[in-house]
């Protein structure tokens, strides 16, 4: 497939490395230099989009990509207000749009474990649960798009629980005391960490602790490589879990 890469930062070299090696082309690159020279007409020899950009220009890229006919898997975080209005527009048009938060296939079966652990301990008021996620100093958003996942997978499983909130920790941050019926999500920004999760379950007597470390970056690259293969030749409105059978 020829692939148009928007960014090209860690992740994009990334999958540019493992798009080449599964026998695939890149066939344009576009960061925040020539973002505003890219036209339709440039896109219109490519198969497939791949996003891992920076959130402000997630809604524009998936836009010109549909104007484009360019199927697009966006990976990028952090833009997810949009998504009820760009899922109309895809559908309108008859596009080609996959989403996610984490394309590692650790995460998702991580993602589904996350919903059955959940509805397993509903019953059992006296654990309480949270969220803390970690990543590297550059992260532009917090938190990050995979607890968002994760804190989804909770609320959907509970009758407690019926938002979450989100506190940043670090120096001049306002901690934040969820209410009873808020799901907490820690933000920790450390050094160079690719991406962990946490989701602690407490009670009095004990604590049960499910936790996913990224040891590098490769797993989310490879994930979203296969995803464009998946979405090639297929129209709608897809999340990154539709690939996965144990969702079905
Ligand atoms: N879903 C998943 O599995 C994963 C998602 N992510 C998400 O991917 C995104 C990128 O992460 P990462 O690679 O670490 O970030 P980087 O900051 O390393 O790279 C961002 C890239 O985006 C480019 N860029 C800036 N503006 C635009 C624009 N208008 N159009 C296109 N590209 C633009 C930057 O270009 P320039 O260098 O010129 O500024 C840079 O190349 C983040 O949102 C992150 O959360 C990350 C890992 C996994
Ligand atoms: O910005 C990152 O690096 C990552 N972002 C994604 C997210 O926001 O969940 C996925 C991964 O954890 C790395």
């Amino acid at each position: 497939m020829k692939i148009v890469l928007f960014g090209y930062g860690k992740m994009g070299q990334i999958i540019e490395k493992f798009a080449q090696k599964r026998g695939h082309e890149i066939h344009l690159i576009v960061n925040s230099e020539n973002r505003n020279l890219i036209r339709v007409a440039d896109l219109e020899d490519a198969d497939v989009a791949i996003d891992f950009g920076v959130p402000q220009a997630a809604l524009s890229n998936m836009e010109l990509c549909l104007e484009a006919n360019l199927p697009i898997v966006m990976g990028t975080t952090g833009w997810y207000e949009h998504i009820d209005a760009i899922k109309a527009k895809c559908l309108s048009v008859e596009g080609s749009i996959l989403y996610g938060s984490n394309f590692s296939i650790g995460v998702n079966i991580f993602f589904h474990i996350n919903k059955m652990l959940a509805k397993a301990i509903q019953p059992y008021k006296a654990y309480d649960v949270q969220v803390e996620e970690i990543h590297h100093i550059h992260k532009l958003d917090a938190p990050s798009g995979t607890a968002i996942t994760i804190a989804e997978g909770i609320l959907n499983n509970s009758d407690v629980k019926t938002a979450w909130v989100n506190s940043l920790v670090g120096e001049g941050e306002e901690e934040i005391i969820p209410k009873a019926n808020e799901l907490l999500i820690e933000s920790h920004r450390i050094e160079e960490v690719p991406g962990t999760h946490t989701v602690v379950y407490s009670s009095e007597v004990d604590q049960i602790e499910f936790k996913h470390t990224a040891h590098s970056r490769d797993g989310f690259a490879l994930g979203s490589v296969i995803a464009a293969e998946w979405l090639f030749g297929k129209q709608g409105f897809y999340q990154v879990t539709e690939m996965f059978d144990f969702n079905r």
